[in-house]
């Protein structure tokens, strides 16, 4: 049976993925045969793997570091939510049913530990080490008791756990200290040490800190990885990024021609998949930002609207913000717009949505001859085809169906004058074909912008992994990593004080949401066949979820 390490984190963000991708990285260069896990992950952020299964891009980008092929084991549960109070529930790499966080917490999620222990176990069996990452903090006293992912998962592989502070935020030394002593005295003998995240300047000013840590926990500090920009591969958090309308500007290298090239990335609600512009910012004088104001697509040579999980909420959305009256006045202008997936269906002409958002029919922007009707089964694809003459891949992640009516054909949508449409995700890191579409972009927008002739999106990605793996072997004690990732946690470990406080009565189960029979899921809740999964099989959410 392999080794492994739970990765955990003192808040969300604090770097547990990247630090278990470079794990694995360092691992796979030692010729150790290691896998990622994150036992449930919550983001709008998915990948298909070969056999058809939806996972988190984060579990996706820790396979490529740890140079294996993903699979639904490394993410058996995916909760993509669709509002602040209900997510969609992916489980081993299919949607089973939508689910308040009420219903979900009161009960559904603990049946699941079977389930998600059977598939590390699996892993165990077929690699010498499994880097399992936890999620937001271990210390989440209200959800200690239903935990499937952080001390939960720890507990029932006794593996040990690092936990990521991220030192750029401050209270670095609080946050290892809290999350350490918030836990029982069972979970702290698991709680092996710390690892200091995102650090700048120079290390002898923290090591008195860190020896002071050491004396209040007698838990060691196994790395301080400095603080280095442009490392956040596959990020999970794309529904913050959009609830935020936050405007994100790629850093540019300069351009190859003598002109940049303005991308605007409409921040829509619920967007998914927005990973999908990383390989438009990649490119030498392409700039790429997120923007939710109408004049900021003044300027703009190409705007992006991206997937979403909330296709007709962002119609609505890019109405009231005045970018749909302001996407149409370009389009007829022949300035080029792209949409992927979610935001190809709101370019189309109308939709019909009983099952994401049960809106019924709604107009499209009208912009491309297509028309959409969502279906309860979700398409799980991984399409290969050609387009500009250049051979393209692309995944898929769905519910609705598009009826193409016209235009030329562009992937599976289509195109009419500078209006782009595809379901395809990833097609921009297909190399040639982003070139070519770049130099299309160019000359519809009278840009002397002229595409790099080698930009690899490929090599970029190796190389940002390669950068992972190089943190943590030049910044942490690897040779005590080895040993607890092969041994365990030491033995010994003390117990801080005052550890996890006692239950409340009155817990979230008790008060669980009623079923609705209205909302049934998409495969219609049939999954019961599938191993331990029975008990979840129900479809739950509440009024307030709506
Ligand atoms: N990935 C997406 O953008 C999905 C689009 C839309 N929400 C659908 O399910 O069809």
């Amino acid at each position: 049976m392999g080794g492994g390490l739970l990765v955990a984190g003192t808040t969300s963000d604090a770097g547990k993925s990247v630090v278990t991708a470079g794990i694995c990285r360092w691992l796979v260069r030692r010729g150790v045969k290691v896998a990622p896990f994150k036992a449930q992950n919550m983001s709008l952020n998915s990948f298909v793997t070969r056999e058809g299964a939806e996972i988190g891009r984060a579990q996706a980008m820790q396979a490529q570091a740890a140079r294996v092929e993903p699979t639904a084991l490394m993410n058996p549960v995916l909760l993509k939510p669709g509002s602040d109070r209900s997510s969609q529930v992916v489980l081993m790499g299919r949607p089973v049913g939508e689910m308040s966080a009420r219903g979900y917490h009161g009960g559904r999620q603990e049946a699941l530990l079977g389930t998600v222990t059977d598939c590390l176990e699996q892993l165990r069996s077929s690699y010498d080490a499994v880097i399992c990452e936890g999620a937001g903090s271990p210390a989440e006293i209200n959800l200690r008791r239903t935990d499937i992912v952080n001390m939960g998962i720890a507990r029932a592989a006794k593996f040990p756990v690092l936990v990521v502070g991220d030192i750029d935020r401050g209270g670095v030394f609080a946050s290892f200290f809290g999350t350490t002593a918030l836990l029982s005295a069972e979970d702290q003998s698991l709680v092996a040490g710390y690892l200091v995240n995102k650090f700048r300047g120079d290390v002898s000013l923290l090591e008195p800190g860190l020896d002071m840590l050491y004396g209040l926990t007698g838990r060691r500090t196994y790395g301080v990885l400095p603080f280095t920009h442009g490392l956040g591969i596959d990020e999970e958090d794309g529904l913050r990024v959009s609830m935020r309308g936050a405007v994100r500007e790629s850093v540019v290298a300069p351009p190859h021609g003598e002109e940049v090239l303005r991308v605007a990335v409409c921040a829509v609600p619920l967007m998914s998949n927005f990973t999908d512009v990383d390989a438009l910012a990649a490119e030498p004088g392409v700039v790429v930002r997120f923007v939710d104001r109408a004049d900021e697509l003044a300027d703009a040579d190409l705007v992006v609207v991206p997937g979403t999980r909330g296709t007709v909420k962002a119609l609505a959305w890019l109405r009231e913000r005045g970018l749909a009256d302001a996407l149409v006045r370009r389009a007829a202008e022949g300035r080029p717009v792209l949409g992927i997936c979610g935001g190809f269906q709101v370019l189309g002409e109308r939709i019909e949505d009983e099952v994401e958002s049960r809106a019924g029919v709604v107009d499209g922007l009208g912009l491309l001859p297509v028309r959409v009707r969502f279906d309860r089964a979700k398409t799980l694809a991984r399409p290969v085809g050609s387009a500009l003459g250049e051979p393209v891949e692309g995944y898929e992640i769905h519910h609705g169906v598009a009826d193409v009516r016209g235009g030329e054909p562009f992937l599976d949508g289509c195109r009419v004058g500078a209006v782009w449409g595809t379901h395809w995700h990833g097609s921009l890191e297909s190399d040639g074909f982003r070139r070519r579409f770049l130099v299309e972009v160019a000359r519809a927008a009278g840009r002397r912008f002229v595409p790099a002739p080698d930009t690899s999106f490929g090599v970029l990605r190796e190389e940002q992994l390669d950068r992972l793996g190089d943190l943590v072997e030049e910044h942490a004690d690897t040779d005590a990593l080895w040993r607890l990732i092969e041994g365990g946690a030491p033995s010994g470990l003390p117990f801080v004080p005052p550890g996890a406080p006692p239950a409340v009565a009155g817990a979230a189960e008790s008060r669980g949401a009623a079923p609705d029979p209205a909302h049934q899921s998409p495969e219609g809740l049939d999954f019961a066949g599938s191993a331990g999964l029975g008990q979840v099989a129900e479809h739950h959410v509440d009024q307030e979820a709506k």
